[in-house]
This record gives C-alpha cells, sequence and structure tokens, in this order.
C-alpha cells in the first residue's frame, strides 16, 4: 500500500545553508507522528514543506501519491503561536477558515459550534480573544482547524507555551479529537513525553535534518492519561532520551 504522505530524498538550502540532505519520511493515513530535533534543525522547515508553503531544492513531497506544489486544500496548520483575531469573537474566529472561501452559511454556524464543544468551549463562543486565557486560546485555534475536516493536521509547538495541567488536559482531548476526525497527523514538539503519548510512532532528526532513528509507541488507543505512569512507557521515554542526547552529542 502506498503511504499517504511520503518524503522522497528531500534537499533544502536556505542560502550556504543545508537544512536537510536526503531526507526520507513515510506516513500512513491516520497516523499520528512526533517529530522530535534540537532546536533549530529543521521541524518547523519540514511540515511548512508538507504544507506547500516551501519547495524542497530537491527530492518531492507526495500527498496521496501526488506532488504537493502549493497549499493543499486538506492540509491545516496549527501554528506554534496561535493567531486570533482580536476584533471577532471566539466563534467568528473557528469561522474564519470557511469565510475565506465562501459565504457561510447556517450549516457552517453549526459545525463551528459543534468543533467548539468538542474543545469544550461551547459557552465561551462569544467571547474576545483578550477574555481568554492562553489554554483557550489554543482550543480555539485547533477548533478553527478542525472546521475544515482536515485529512491531515500539522501541529508546530502547539502546546508549547502552555502550563502542564492545561497541556496535559489539552492532549487528552487532543486524542480523543483525534480518533473522531480521523486526521492524519504530524506534531512537533520538544517534550518527549508528550510525542509518546499522543503518537504511533515518534521521529528523531539530527543537526543534518536527515531522520536518524523512529520509534513505535505500542500503546492501545484509546490511552489513559495514567499510562504515563507505566514502566513501560517511562522505558520507551528514556530510550528516546538516550537516543537523543547521543545524536545531540
Ligand atoms: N525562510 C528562511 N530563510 C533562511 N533561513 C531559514 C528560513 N526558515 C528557517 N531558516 C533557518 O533554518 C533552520 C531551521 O529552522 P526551523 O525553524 O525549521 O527549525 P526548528 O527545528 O523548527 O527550530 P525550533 O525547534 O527552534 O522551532 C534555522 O537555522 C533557521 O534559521
Amino acid at each position: 500500500m502506498k503511504p499517504f504522505i511520503e518524503l522522497q530524498k528531500i534537499g533544502l538550502d536556505f542560502g550556504k545553508q543545508t537544512i536537510f540532505e536526503d531526507l526520507n519520511l513515510q506516513v500512513e493515513a491516520n497516523e499520528f507522528i512526533s517529530i522530535i530535533g534540537k532546536s533549530g534543525t529543521g521541524k518547523t522547515t519540514l511540515i511548512r514543506m508538507i504544507a506547500g508553503l516551501l519547495a524542497p531544492t530537491s527530492g518531492r513531497v507526495l500527498i496521496n501519491g501526488e506532488a504537493i506544489t502549493e497549499p493543499h486544500k486538506e492540509i491545516t496548520y496549527v501554528f506554534q503561536k496561535p493567531v486570533l483575531l482580536e476584533w471577532r469573537n471566539l466563534l467568528e474566529n473557528v469561522l474564519l477558515p470557511i469565510e475565506l472561501e465562501r459565504k457561510v452559511t447556517t450549516k457552517d454556524i453549526d459545525k463551528a459550534k459543534e468543533v467548539l464543544k468538542l474543545v469544550h468551549l461551547e459557552e465561551d463562543q462569544a467571547k474576545y480573544p483578550h477574555e481568554c486565557s492562553g489554554g483557550m486560546v489554543s482550543r480555539v485555534s485547533l477548533a478553527r482547524a478542525l472546521i475544515t475536516n482536515p485529512k491531515i493536521l500539522l501541529m508546530d509547538e502547539p502546546f508549547a507555551a502552555l502550563d502542564s495541567i492545561t497541556k496535559e488536559q489539552l492532549q487528552l482531548e487532543l486524542t480523543q479529537i483525534i480518533s473522531t476526525y480521523h486526521s492524519t497527523v504530524i506534531f512537533i514538539t520538544h517534550d518527549i513525553q508528550e510525542a509518546v503519548f499522543l503518537s504511533d510512532r515518534v521521529v528523531l532528526i539530527n543537526e543534518n535534518s536527515n531522520k536518524v532513528n523512529e520509534f513505535i509507541v505500542p500503546f492501545p488507543r484509546p490511552r489513559h492519561k495514567d499510562l504515563k505512569f507505566e514502566p513501560e512507557f517511562q522505558q520507551l521515554i528514556k530510550q528516546i532520551y538516550e537516543s537523543l542526547e547521543m545524536i545531540e552529542g
């Protein structure tokens, strides 16, 4: 079976700086993978290429066997720093991707309310961004990504700025949401525990941004937060940590 997302022999230079030399990666449909690597290894650059926002210098990015040359309708990008429009309430912010394409219908409004409910913000839809906590802003950003039913969700450290309790709640919500939406997810994080808890596979990349190691996460879904205290879970974190230490030197 051909992979849903395939990076074939990717090379990328920014001027004299080589970011990728020969990166190969395959992602199956409905798979959740996390990418971990030291700051500056090219993780954001990698998902910008998958999003069609940046062309590789050599090699190809294929989605469902077709080369990506521009932003793709079925891909949604959740940024590191969520950007909400301050003059629009939360419901209106969630509706933005639809409005940029066409006239909003009552069905769209119902759908926006449904995704806001999924992220536990149904009571807050009339609030404005300045009235929201960091966790709420991240939830709105996730709801806005879901309204288009994306086949592929690219998430760039979406929870990095949150406190650990809020982060944990959002991780649990994300696992539930993904099982409802059947999206394929590529998730960037610096947090090994987060990567293991959320993913089917954790991919480590190094300084030359060539994939160096990957770890299959064998725990069945749905995953409960107590999984984090299981010895097998801790053992896998240790293995990834040691592998990361080795590639970072
Ligand atoms: N548009 C660009 N033009 C030139 N250089 C760039 C551009 N975008 C990124 N870079 C450089 O490419 C390298 C990789 O950047 P990238 O943001 O992908 O790293 P990252 O692994 O996501 O880092 P972090 O973990 O800190 O977010 C960095 O050295 C960065 O300065």
